[in-house]
């Protein structure tokens, strides 16, 4: 197994990959790029660890190397926000980011599952979906976008709310990665119900956690740690399903005939990536009201990457 962190000199990146040392199967190879000269450092700094996962650190020219031939890809790459700015005002400067990365796993490693954190989440996914449209090589069932921090934050929320167990909460959040398109399932959360205040409070707390660490941190950048912690989940569901088991998580995918071209839902993990894409089941009123009123914000962000593409 090869798994490729591009952007692993960042917040995200060390802390991500600092988990996937400790975690990937015995005998993977742990590959770290990213344009900062401090990556070589990083993966010295991990190879100091024992475990059993091999470490190689890529610098700026080396993107090749570093996803050759990789079964996972890995995108934290790119500008994190600052108090006052929306994920949307990262599209500028990210886009170019996400299509050159893009455009090197079309060259070394066309059949990676690829995960993609960088914002705006929303728009990013598109602009990798379309690189490889374009190269002939895409695969709905092989392009990921990470909203695995929106369900552990809304298990932690929950858990707090309720004074429960946290490692038996599970929350199904679907939707996007952005303010009002975040959409967690309270109504289906299971041995657990909430009154309509709590929902009403809820929700929106769990749509602007990002906000509230980005306030919190002071123009020192988003979450990276809850982030690292995340992505290493999400990658761990998508190395179970390469291995052959039959694992369920959330991400943004594309669907064809869903509620927008690109929407969070259930999906069964594979060998191939998403085996199949699940109903996200009945929605309480509220939900279904949230759903629709989001629908129109999603599409814009989807459509951003999509004209990135084709201008
Ligand atoms: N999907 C999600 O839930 C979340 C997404 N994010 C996003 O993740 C991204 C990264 O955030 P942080 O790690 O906090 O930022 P950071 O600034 O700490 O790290 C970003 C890294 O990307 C590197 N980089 C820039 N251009 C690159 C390129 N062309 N190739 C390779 N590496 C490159 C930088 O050198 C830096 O090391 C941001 O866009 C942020 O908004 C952050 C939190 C949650
Ligand atoms: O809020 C941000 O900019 C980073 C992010 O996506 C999150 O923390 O959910």
């Amino acid at each position: 197994m090869k798994v490729a962190v591009l952007g692993a000199a960042g917040g995200i990146g060390q802390a991500l990959s600092l988990l996937l040392k400790t975690q990937l199967p015995a005998g993977s190879d742990l590959s770290l790029y990213d344009v900062a000269p401090v990556v070589p450092g990083v993966a010295v700094d991990l190879s100091h660890i024992p475990t059993a996962v091999n470490v190689a650190g890529f610098g700026r020219d080396d993107l090749d190397a570093a996803l050759a031939d990789a079964d996972i890809v890995l995108i934290p790459a790119g500008m994190p926000r600052k108090p006052g700015m929306d994920r949307a005002d990262l599209f500028n400067v990210n886009a170019g980011i996400i299509k050159t990365l893009a455009e090197g796993i079309v060259k070394n490693c066309p059949k990676a599952l690829v995960g993609i954190i960088t914002n705006p989440v929303n728009g990013t996914v598109p602009i990798v979906a379309e690189v490889f449209k374009k190269a002939g090589t895409y695969d709905k069932n092989r392009v990921f976008g990470v909203t695995t921090l929106d369900v552990i934050r809304s298990e932690a929320f929950v858990a707090e709310l309720k004074g429960l167990d946290v490692s038996e909460v599970k929350v199904p959040v679907i939707g996007g990665h952005s303010g009002t398109t975040i959409l967690p399932l309270l109504s289906q959360v299971e041995g657990v119900s909430f009154t309509d205040e709590e929902v009403a409070a809820l929700t929106p707390r769990i749509q602007n956690a990002g906000t509230e660490v980005v306030n919190a941190k002071a123009g020192g950048g988003s979450a990276t740690l809850s982030m690292g912690a995340a992505a290493a989940r999400f990658c761990m569901s998508l190395v179970k399903g390469l291995q052959g088991e039959d694992v369920v998580d959330y991400a943004y995918v594309e669907v064809e005939g869903g509620d927008a071209p690109y929407f969070a839902h259930p999906v069964r993990l594979g060998k191939g990536g998403v085996e199949e894409i699940l109903s996200y089941g009945e929605l309480s009123a509220f939900e279904q009201k949230a759903k629709d009123d989001m629908l129109e914000t999603l599409n814009k962000d989807i459509q951003e990457g999509v004209d990135f593409m084709a201008s």
